[in-house]
Parts: C-alpha cells; structure tokens; sequence
C-alpha cells in the first residue's frame, strides 16, 4: 500500500482515533478505539470532575472521555492539570483542564465557565476531590481539622453542584456522581473525622437525590474499597486493613482506579438512567452484607 492511500485512510478515521494508531497502546485503549462516535454511550456530553489529575478521579475522566464525553480535568494545581490533559490529549481524548481547589467559590465558578466553553452546558458532575489531613483520636481533632475536611469532602461538592444546577437543567437534565467512601459503612480506627464526611456523603447523596428528582438529574454515590492510589498507600491504615478484609469478607486484593471508573460511567450513561439516590461500594466485598 502506497503513502498517499495510507494518508487517506487515516485521514478517513475520526481525529479523536488518530492518536491510537501513532501510539503503542495498551489493550484496554485499543478496545476503546474500536468504538465508533455513536455507539459511545457518553458521546456529546460534557462531564467535570474534580480531583481529576491523578488516582481514582484521573481513572474516571480518561474512562468518561473514552466512552465519548468532552471531560474537564481539574485539581488543585497547574503543572498536574497540564500533564494530565496532555496524557488524555495525547491518548486522543477530548479533554480540557483547570486549576481548581474545591474548597474556594472562585475557583469553582471558573470550572462552570470552563467547562461551558465547550458546547454551553454540562451534564455530569462527578467530585472526586477528597482530603484527610489527620490519623488520631477523632476528639483531639482542631476545629480547624474539622473545618478543612468538611468543607473539601462534603460542603464543596454541594457548593459545586449549586453553581453547575443552572447549566444541567438547561439541558434537561444530568448525572452527578459523589465519592464517598467504604469507611462509611466500615469506620477506619484512627480515621474518625474522615470516617464521619463520607458517612455524610450519603446523606447528602440522598438527600439531592430527591430535591433533584424534579429536574431529571440524579445522585448517586460510589463507595470505593481500598483502591491502589497515592492517597491510600502513602496511608499505612488502608492496606494493613486488607488481611482484616480477607478473613471477615475473604477480599483478596486491594483494587484499582480503573475498577471504580466504569461504573460511574454507567451511572452517568443511558443504562443508568432509571439509578438514582444509590450508593455502592467498589471494593471487592460489600460492607452491607
Ligand atoms: N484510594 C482509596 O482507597 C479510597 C477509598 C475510598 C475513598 N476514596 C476517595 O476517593 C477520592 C479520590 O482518592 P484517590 O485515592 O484517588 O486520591 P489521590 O490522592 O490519588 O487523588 C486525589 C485527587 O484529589 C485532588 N484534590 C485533593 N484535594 C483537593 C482540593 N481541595 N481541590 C481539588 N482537588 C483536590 C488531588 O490533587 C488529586 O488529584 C477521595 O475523595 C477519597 O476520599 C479513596
């Protein structure tokens, strides 16, 4: 086969395909590409993720993306939102990015802008973003201990969600996704002020869950387990609890980013539309057997 008849096939395949053919990929990349535009069950909506540059948030939005979502990416600084867009641009994904700490209005608001440049709306809103600054005894937590986790894990994704509403119901609709956490149900000794925002995280899944009903947006809210992520290996507490896992609940391994993502891009997608209010735990076990 000549060049030029080589050119013109490529030039035939949809640009956001073109970066697998120039690119070594891993198998789970070329399954993807095998998609065409239409049958990409997120094809033509908008998603912001926050705490999207690294662990279970980059999972999420490269999975989003590759089910055909434009994905805005977003953390708390400039050079990760940079390397990871350039990650998803180079995979061919339709991505862009901003700095955003979830814990400031300002910060917020220009996400919403951003991600509006796109097509003008938005459609899911998945809040990733998560803190623990504290391992000890729950009552000897400061007041200002409190207030960052609270505000980062629990007040942030509500303030969020009140400045993206607007924009979701001028589409009709859409999806949001929480990030709680396994903890939730299963407390982590030594982890009491977290434990306690991710049990929040379900009663506010709950509650928006039927304030949003109305407006055709639903709430739902993943749970993960132990999942292999800087945040919980930089954490002694979270693997040592894993042979505790397996003798109660027989978990055999601790899980991966990739394994948390795909299920909120069902719950965002057409086959989850009839899910809301939920919350479900990915972790190899279900704390609620
Ligand atoms: N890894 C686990 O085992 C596990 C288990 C249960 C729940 N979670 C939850 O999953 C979420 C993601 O955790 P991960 O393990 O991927 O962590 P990670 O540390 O790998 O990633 C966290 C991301 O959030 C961003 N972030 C942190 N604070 C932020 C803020 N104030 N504003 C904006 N972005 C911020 C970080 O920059 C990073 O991109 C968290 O909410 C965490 O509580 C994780």
């Amino acid at each position: 086969m000549g060049l030029s008849s080589m050119a013109t096939i490529f030039r035939s395949i949809p640009r956001a395909f073109r970066g697998y053919l120039c690119a070594p990929v891993p198998l789970s990349a070329r399954k993807f590409s095998q998609l065409t535009d239409e049958n990409r069950t997120l094809a033509g909506k908008v998603a912001v993720v926050t705490g999207s540059t690294r662990g279970i948030g980059f999972a999420i939005a490269r999975r989003m993306a590759r089910d055909g979502a434009h994905v805005v990416i977003s953390s708390r600084k400039q050079e990760n939102v940079k390397e990871a867009v350039d990650i998803l641009k180079e995979e061919g994904l339709s991505v862009t990015g901003t700095v955003c700490h979830v814990g400031k209005a300002e910060d917020r608001q220009h996400l919403v802008t951003t991600a509006l440049k796109h097509s003008g709306g938005i459609d899911f809103l998945v809040c990733v973003a998560g803190v623990n600054p504290l391992v000890g005894s729950t009552l000897a937590a400061s007041e200002q201990i409190w207030d960052k986790i609270l505000d980062v894990n629990v007040k942030s994704p509500a303030l969020l969600l009140s400045q993206v509403l607007p924009h979701m119901e001028n589409r009709g609709g859409g999806c949001v996704v929480l990030v709680s956490s396994a903890v939730a149900y299963l407390p982590v000794p030594r982890l009491g002020v977290y434990n306690t925002s991710k049990t929040a995280l379900l009663g506010l899944c709950k509650s928006l869950a039927v304030e949003l009903a109305p407006k055709g947006i639903r709430v739902n809210c993943l749970a993960p387990g132990i999942i292999k992520t800087d945040f919980s290996l930089r954490e002694e507490t979270m693997p040592n609890m894993l042979p505790e896992l397996k003798k109660v609940f027989g978990v055999q391994r601790l899980g991966e980013p990739e394994e948390c993502a795909g299920l909120v891009s069902f719950l965002c997608s057409s086959d989850g539309s009839y899910i809301t209010g939920e919350n479900i735990v990915v972790g190899g076990f279900s704390p609620k057997l």
